[in-house]
């Protein structure tokens, strides 16, 4: 049986977890640093590489085609890709290195100093993300995570960490895809701005 309750109790939920951000000034602040690296990066020519696993990798390429697509402005095309899209290289690199450098091999074939890797994932920790981050750096690109609660192995890896403080998958996720939208937004109008 379907229970209104569990449905209610679901979006209240997500509404006091987004409430909870809405007054979160350390959270406010590695958006807006956020939206400053990226559209820094895209500013001067450099790229996007966006990645996650599951629902993750969904977001990833949504945000990826907000970019180069458009969000709201009609403006020139952004240079952003998603890691989780090429069947070939997936398979090809799964079956021989290994799940983990799945998006670390796209990094080091993709990557150049001065773009900016933008990870995606619910418990921060993992481990094919975990290893691209750190290839990021290596290569001078800047690191961006977007996470579930904080001291998670990849907030440690990265420059910039938005956490979301909660441990429900779902829940966090909700929270992902609003601020992938608000980065979205933000970058749009920066790039679109004169005064800027
Ligand atoms: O969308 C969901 C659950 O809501 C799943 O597909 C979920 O993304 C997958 O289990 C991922 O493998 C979880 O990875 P992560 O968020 O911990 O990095
Ligand atoms: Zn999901």
């Amino acid at each position: 049986m379907i229970v209104k309750d569990e449905i209610k109790k679901a979006i209240s939920e997500s509404l006091e977890l987004k409430n909870r951000l809405l007054s979160d000034d350390k959270f406010l602040e590695t958006v807006k640093m956020s939206v400053k690296v990226i559209s820094a990066a895209l500013r001067s020519g450099k790229k996007l590489l966006i990645a996650g696993n599951g629902g993750s990798a969904a977001d990833s390429q949504h945000i990826a085609a907000e970019f180069v697509g458009r969000f709201l402005l009609e403006r020139k095309a952004l240079r952003a890709i998603a890691l989780t899209t090429d069947t070939s290289i997936i398979t090809a690199v799964s079956n021989d290195f290994g799940y983990e450098s799945v998006f670390a091999r796209q990094i080091e074939a993709l990557g150049e100093m001065g773009d900016v890797f933008f990870a995606i994932s619910t418990s921060g920790n993992s481990k094919n993300l975990i290893k691209a981050l750190r290839i990021a750096q290596l290569y001078h690109i800047s690191t961006i995570s977007l996470t579930g609660m904080t001291g998670n192995e990849m907030e440690k890896l990265s420059d910039i960490c938005i956490s979301v403080p909660s441990k429900k998958v779902p829940r966090i996720q909700e929270c992902h895809i609003m601020i992938g939208h608000i980065i979205c937004d933000m970058v749009e109008k920066t790039l679109t701005s004169k005064s800027t």
